[in-house]
């Protein structure tokens, strides 16, 4: 077989992919055998924790325009952590140094000197292409394995070359790099800038390739084709507050599970001594989100993923949650509530007179229900509105079998009880993504469970679905007390959906608000199928079908408001629902697909998307939101049913 010149080249990238996975595994081998003690301090087990995800994977490689005098080398590459072999050195990529790779601003000495990046691409812990990006001109091309193991003696370092332009992806230089049989170690290579989705996009081919690829059931982690602009939101310090906002598929969710990796990995100054908790809306979104993280940081413990309502089930202790609407009322989850709590306890027996006796999570609810603190002996509200509703309260007992009373009482338990669970006793930064779904009361329970006051707050508010929450990050950041006031991030450059089907579920947008700009600009149009009010179950089975076959090694998604028309329409056609608990998938034969109600697709994409009668999606504060984040779900393919009018704005003869 004859090899091309750049199957070479991979192949010798593999060589040092497999001597580097060596590396590990004798780094961690020797780690079992002395941390364990450490470890225990972690995990509360005499189980080692790793920050490796065992894979041994290598993201990149940069090489320099000369050889770096401090660092005694002119090229590294960039990996899971830290190791050193046969004259080939491999940083992790949350140390500093791999801001070269990143392309980030946050600068590195380095930074100035960077000529080439190369970015891996890998299929099943193996390297299958790669992406060189030209940063600079005066570049010396990577050495080979073998070339590796001499030790260049240190030189001085080359005047240095034009500035830094990130953002100059350059495949016909790497073509040009890899298509000669020249293999030698200090080939210069040709500067040649093809700016495509303008500046700083670094392995744009690569990036482009990996967005067309079917979804898979749970993210993955993207660090080889992580682009400058996340990387920047990733890499802050570990005490710095964030707000990140951005439409649907602007990856906010990525920058949520890398930004929470990278504070446990990171170098000592950037980095916690405490735990991440990352939060989302639903226990399909924390299962999505532990994908990337799980590759991101093995078997590391110090990173908990939970949804709202799993984290109410941890704090309340109940296997599963009670049944029923999230709030009936927006007292339910007003911050107004955990404030009377608050004060209850503030006016608690204290010091020795009380024989140090606090007042249980029941005793602390009898008096919000009695409106009456029997430290004071007074009410706890004169305000008639809130006297009727806390007089409306359940018992405690019935109080935590009702859903809207939940963060309530969880909150109530977490203020009183003095041993927080496993997972959440050294919280120190907290990471909410899809934010714009929590109301009040559950940032009150947050912000009890950070211990430093350190945010990372994502979402998008034309996504909200909810009246109970909050419409500005001002209010959010008020009520989570985040006194550090940090500027609002936004994010424009959508990568998962396609142009036309972002201009689709753009209508539903003011024009002002259709800020989003999308990387893929090609697709098929978005399909709005009319069918009679019978045949909306059959019609949207249909096309689903259709879509599963098209997209055979990726996923397809029904989205509704009301599943029954569809559910029956799948039963009586040989479909049976996956009896995994939790699971949406049905399946017949070897087709499987999802089958969703909007409130649990938040955070979620697909390949095919079939949105069921959007006409019947609930509105809020007179927006779509639920249908917009419906209609937003899908990578490639978008279709939509109805029998009904359609909402104003995706009628066909809307205002374009
Ligand atoms: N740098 C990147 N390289 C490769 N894929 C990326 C990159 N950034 C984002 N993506 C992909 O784009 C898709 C959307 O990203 P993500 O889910 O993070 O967006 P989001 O803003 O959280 O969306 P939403 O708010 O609609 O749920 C994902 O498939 C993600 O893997």
């Amino acid at each position: 077989m004859i090899l091309r010149p750049k199957d070479l080249q991979i192949e010798d990238e593999r060589t040092n992919q497999r001597r580097y996975r060596r590396e590990l595994e004798q780094q961690d081998a020797s780690r079992r055998k002395y941390d364990g003690p450490r470890n225990n301090v972690w995990t509360g087990t005499a189980a080692p924790a790793t920050s490796s995800n065992g894979g041994g994977s290598i993201v990149g490689r940069v090489a320099l325009t000369g050889v770096d005098q401090a660092l005694g080398r002119s090229e590294y590459y960039i990996g899971e952590r830290y190791a050193e072999f046969g004259g080939v050195a491999v940083f992790g990529w949350a140390s500093d140094i791999a801001g070269t790779f990143f392309l980030g601003t946050t600068e590195h000495p380095l930074c100035d000197d960077v000529a080439v990046i190369r970015s891996f691409r890998s299929a099943d812990c193996q390297i299958i292409d790669y992406a060189d990006d030209v940063v600079r001109s005066g570049a010396v091309s990577f050495a080979r394995p073998d070339d590796a193991l001499k030790i260049p003696s240190p030189a001085q370092k080359r005047a240095r070359s034009r500035p830094r332009r990130p953002g100059t992806s350059d495949d016909a230089a790497e073509s040009q790099q890899t298509s000669g049989a020249d293999h030698s170690a200090t080939r210069q290579t040709r500067e040649r800038r093809v700016p495509r989705l303008g500046a700083s996009v670094r392995a744009e081919r690569l990036l482009r390739e990996r967005l067309a690829a079917p979804r898979k059931i749970g993210l993955a982690s993207v660090l080889a084709t992580l682009q400058p602009d996340q990387y920047d939101l990733v890499a802050r310090p570990a005490m710095e507050s964030t707000v990140i906002e951005g439409p649907p598929g602007t990856g906010k969710t990525i920058i949520a599970t890398h930004r929470a990796a990278y504070m446990i990995n990171a170098q000592p100054e950037n980095s916690l001594d405490g735990d991440v908790l990352v939060v989302g809306p639903t226990d399909g979104y924390a299962r999505h989100a532990r994908g990337a993280l799980r590759e991101l940081t093995g078997s590391d413990t110090r990173i908990t993923v939970e949804s709202i309502p799993g984290l109410l089930r941890r704090i309340v202790n109940v296997k599963s949650l009670p049944t029923g609407d999230i709030s009936t009322c927006w007292q339910d989850a007003d911050v107004t509530l955990g404030r009377f709590v608050d004060s209850v306890i503030s006016t608690q027996p204290q010091g020795r007179k009380s024989n140090r006796r606090r007042f249980t999570a029941l005793e602390i609810y009898e008096m919000l229900r009695k409106n009456k603190n029997q430290a004071s002996g007074r009410p706890i509200t004169a305000d008639p509105e809130w006297t009727s509703y806390l007089g409306r309260l359940p018992d405690w007992y019935r109080a935590r079998r009702v859903r809207a009373l939940l963060p309530l009482v969880a909150y109530v338990n977490w203020v009183v009880n003095r041993e927080p669970p496993v997972g959440l006793r050294h919280i120190e930064h907290i990471v909410v993504d899809e934010a714009q779904d929590m109301t009040g009361l559950e940032w009150l329970l947050l912000n009890q469970i950070n211990q430093t006051g350190a945010w990372t707050i994502i979402g998008d508010m034309n996504q909200r679905r909810s009246d109970h929450t909050y419409g500005s990050w001002s209010r959010v950041l008020e009520v989570a007390q985040c006194f550090a006031h940090p500027t609002i991030e936004t994010l424009e450059r959508g990568y998962r959906s396609t142009k036309p089907i972002l201009d689709f579920a753009n209508r539903l947008l003011s024009r002002e608000q259709r800020t989003v700009s999308a990387v893929q600009i090609e697709g098929p149009a978005p399909v709005v199928e009319e069918v009679g009010p019978a045949e909306i179950g059959a019609a949207a089975i249909n096309q689903a079908v259709r879509m599963v076959a098209a997209y055979r090694d990726g996923t397809v998604a029904v989205i509704t408001n009301h599943g029954r028309p569809v559910i029956e329409h799948l039963r009586a056609n040989g479909w049976s629902k996956s009896p995994q608990a939790g699971s949406h998938i049905w399946r017949r034969g070897s087709f499987g697909l999802t089958v969703l109600h909007h409130d649990a697709a938040r955070g979620l994409e697909f390949d095919g998307v079939v949105v069921v009668e959007p006409a019947s999606f609930p509105k809020n504060y007179g927006r779509n939101g639920p249908l917009y984040t419906a209609l937003t779900r899908a990578n490639r393919e978008l279709v939509v049913v109805h029998a009904k009018a359609l909402p104003r704005g995706l009628s066909r003869d809307a205002d374009e």
